[in-house]
């Protein structure tokens, strides 16, 4: 039986950098992959969406070219050259997380599918068979898959999922989007912008409903001015021959229908009873601070664990992972600076608590800064005004969470997200100074006003007006008329 100082179960982001990390501690490392090492954000999420997005905003410019004075043609989209160009991205960034590049930082691969056969050992399994694999530790990076609502007549349908998007090799003429969550926004405006007729449906009463309620009627408006249809507050009841009749009385004919409805942890055929592996009530493997399992010698790391979604996540789990089992540390990730972005343009990035998460921990000490981007220059010079910052702000003036809607708000978010991080006060943020003109502006001048604000309540106005009053006197304006 092959002995391992670490097995890692699953090679996408969490499982790569939890296998490199390890390779370079110089332990013996086994990587388990059962279909392409790179997982999800590679050959099926962040990768081709944002290019799907990029392709979509050249589009868009080109479209909406005119209010600059440049006047060129409506835009003809080529599908099959703007899918090869998302394809071309993958290939670009392949090589990074291939088992070549894995190798080179001393980790193995074996291409097939893990399942635990007991608390330190594993079953290998591919075309040529099964083998035994003996572990000191291992890490569970199976990630997560989309899932198919129960609809009657769906699945029949033949549904879309981001699965299999990447697979078309033309754009279908009109599109039904079920969910309209990050991905169902992300990719119904790309869509509606290279030329498909898009239709979001939503089951709860508002898009994007983890983020500010300002943000969701926002980014509807913006989706509805480029002819997206937004349905909220209705699901599918049924699907028949090509329509989908919702639950409010509605129908929607359609070509294809994309199904973005929330993601399922992969746990199923992993043999995690066996290993002493718990999960809990949504499917997710249950782990601690440390990122352990039940199971002390397993640890789990990325969307398998229901924590944030998020690839940067998935890589800081993965390599904390690796160091606490490897070195005995107990590293933990502070989910509460974890930024994320939604790709939609205008973009949507947050992080820590939102006002009503604040208000719950807080009560009325917690309080808001709201800046609407018509005062950022770089936004009037761009035509995007459309955007806001939104600050939260806690006892002593003390940050704990931002939004901010923009163009390019996911370079914006990482300052405040570090701000956070370290316990920042909005005046440190006030206080440093930001390059102008830029988007950057939104959260400097937010912070600003709220500096403002705070001067104005009774205790510094009446310190302002004392000290306004003693340097006046200690000052005399001397001499006479000029
Ligand atoms: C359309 C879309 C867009 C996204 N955009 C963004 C974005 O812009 N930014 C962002 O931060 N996040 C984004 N995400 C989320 C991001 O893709 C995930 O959070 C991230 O990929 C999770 O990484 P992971 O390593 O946990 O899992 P995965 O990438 O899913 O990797 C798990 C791997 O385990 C393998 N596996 C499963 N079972 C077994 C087994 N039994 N044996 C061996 N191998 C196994 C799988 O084949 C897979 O390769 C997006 C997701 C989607 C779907
Ligand atoms: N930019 C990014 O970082 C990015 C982009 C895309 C996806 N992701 C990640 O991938 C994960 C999956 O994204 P998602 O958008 O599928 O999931 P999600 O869970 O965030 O949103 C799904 C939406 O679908 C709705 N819904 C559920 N069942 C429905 C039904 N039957 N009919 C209509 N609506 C229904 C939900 O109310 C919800 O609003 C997310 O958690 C996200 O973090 C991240």
């Amino acid at each position: 039986m092959d002995e391992w100082d670490l097995a890692v179960l699953g090679g996408g982001t969490a499982g790569i950098v939890a296998a490199k990390t390890a390779g370079r501690f110089g332990a013996r490392v086994l990587l388990i992959e059962s279909a392409r090492t790179g997982g999800d954000c590679l050959w099926t999420g962040c990768v081709p969406s944002k290019s799907l997005i990029a392709a979509a905003h050249a589009a868009h410019s080109v479209r909406s070219a005119t209010r600059f004075g440049v006047h060129v043609g409506l835009p003809k989209v080529d599908d099959a050259a703007v899918l090869a160009y998302v394809r071309s991205a993958i290939n670009q960034i392949e090589p990074v997380d291939s088992p070549a590049a894995i190798g080179a930082e001393g980790a193995t691969v074996f291409a097939g599918q893990a399942e635990f056969t007991g608390p330190s050992t594993l079953r290998v399994t591919d075309d040529a068979g099964a083998r035994q694999v003996r572990f000191r530790w291992a890490v569970v990076a199976t990630g997560s898959a989309p899932s198919l609502p129960s609809v009657p007549g769906l699945a029949e349908a033949d549904p879309l999922t981001t699965d299999t998007l990447w697979d078309l090799t033309e754009l279908p003429r009109r599109l039904a989007i079920l969910g309209g969550g990050p991905i169902g926004c992300e990719l119904g405006q790309a869509l509606a912008r290279l030329g498909v007729e898009v239709t979001i449906v939503e089951l709860t009463d508002r898009l994007l409903g983890k983020e500010e309620p300002e943000v969701s009627s926002l980014i509807a408006e913006r989706l509805r001015a480029e002819g997206v249809t937004v349905l909220t507050g209705t699901g599918v009841d049924h699907v028949a021959g090509g329509t989908l009749h919702l639950t409010d009385g509605g129908t929607i004919a359609t070509d294809r229908i994309l199904v973005a409805a929330g993601r399922r942890p992969r746990t199923t055929g992993l043999g995690l009873a066996a290993a002493g592996v718990r999960c809990g009530e949504r499917g997710h493997v249950v782990i601690d601070d440390r990122l352990r399992t039940s199971n002390r010698r397993i640890y789990a790391a990325g969307d398998v664990t229901g924590c944030l979604p998020f690839t940067h996540v998935a890589g800081v789990q993965g390599g904390y992972a690796a160091t606490n089992a490897l070195l005995g540390l107990r590293r933990s990730v502070d989910y509460a600076a974890v930024p994320w972005v939604t790709f939609t343009d205008p973009e949507v990035a947050h992080v820590g608590a939102t006002l009503a998460q604040a208000r719950r921990r807080h009560g009325t000490r917690a309080q808001s800064q709201r800046l609407h981007h018509e005062h950022v220059d770089r936004a009037v010079t761009d035509d995007r005004t459309d955007g806001f910052t939104h600050l939260v702000i806690g006892p002593g003036g003390r940050l704990l969470g931002a939004t901010v809607v923009a163009p390019r708000a996911g370079e914006s978010i990482a300052e405040l997200a570090a701000a956070i991080r370290r316990g920042a006060k909005v005046r440190d943020v006030a206080g440093t100074v930001h390059p102008y003109p830029t988007y950057a502006d939104g959260p400097w001048h937010a912070s600003l006003a709220q500096l403002r604000a705070d001067l104005t309540a009774p205790l510094p106005a009446r310190a302002l007006a004392a000290l306004r009053t003693l340097r006046r006197a200690l000052h005399p304006i001397r001499g006479g008329h000029p």
